[in-house]
């Protein structure tokens, strides 16, 4: 199984200084702590970084130094960025491998939800998994003028997280397939659905959240200096 690992965004919502994925936490950046997450687990002997092309801090990198780790140029979009990385994978490892995509800006995610997921789909390769949390919050639909207009049945509604696990060459088809047809694709799991595919759902954890905005940093911080991120809950 491979890794693959979009970080070519500039974190235009966390306003630091440096991209979000390169801000330290818990002594190390963003970075370094998603992509050990990945390889904690065995099964995910490589990991495929997209970074941007004038990339000014990977190099101080703990990733950087670590043979297991590749790089490419990123795109304009996150699933530009997946796209690029995938053809470099395609061209080293066969179609049918699992590839594991996670972002850069998850660097909360449990060994134990990892490997649950890796476990699902190994057993549904064809169709894959993914993390997601149901929601828990009732959800509001808005109108104009920021007025609620409905609220939704929140029974079947999951929030999608990452990693998102499918195989190498149909994710690679199914993205490509996606965009051409001006699918908006936030995630694999949108491309893979794009193309009939039924991912399984895999409860994912709160401590993988999104570091989205600087509000996540401690919250993010707190998990990563408990056990939950190493060993599970
Ligand atoms: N062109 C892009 C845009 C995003 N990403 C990556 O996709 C992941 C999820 O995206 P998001 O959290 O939205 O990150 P940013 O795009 O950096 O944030 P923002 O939308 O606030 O600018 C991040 O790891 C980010 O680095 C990427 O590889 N290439
Ligand atoms: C893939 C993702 O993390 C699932 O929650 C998310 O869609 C990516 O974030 P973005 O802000 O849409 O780039």
């Amino acid at each position: 199984m491979i890794g693959i690992v979009p970080a070519a965004g500039i974190g235009q919502r966390m306003q630091s200084a440096v991209p979000k994925q390169y801000l330290h936490v818990a002594g190390q950046y963003i970075l370094d702590h998603s992509i050990s997450a990945l390889l904690r687990d065995s099964r995910i002997t490589h990991v495929v970084v997209a970074i941007q092309n004038n990339d000014t801090y990977y190099a101080q990198s703990a990733a950087a130094k670590n043979s297991r780790v590749y790089t490419v140029a990123g795109g304009a979009s996150r699933a530009q960025s997946v796209l690029n990385a995938l053809h470099y994978a395609r061209q080293h490892w066969p179609d049918e491998t699992l590839v594991a995509v996670h972002d850069a800006a998850r660097p909360g995610l449990p060994v134990m939800h990892l490997r649950a997921l890796l476990d699902v789909a190994e057993t549904h390769p064809e169709q894959g998994a993914l993390l997601a949390l149901p929601a828990r919050d009732t959800l509001k639909i808005a109108a104009a003028g920021q007025k609620v207009e409905k609220t939704l049945d929140r029974s079947r509604i999951w929030q999608a997280q990452t990693p998102q696990v499918f195989q190498l060459g149909a994710l690679e088809h199914a993205l490509v397939a996606a965009l051409e047809a001006g699918i908006e694709v936030t995630d694999e799991c949108s491309a893979m659905e794009y193309m009939g595919a039924r991912p399984r759902l895999v409860m994912g954890s709160r401590a993988a959240l999104k570091v989205t905005d600087p509000e996540d940093l401690a919250l993010v911080e707190f998990y990563l200096q408990t056990d939950i991120t190493t060993k599970g809950v």
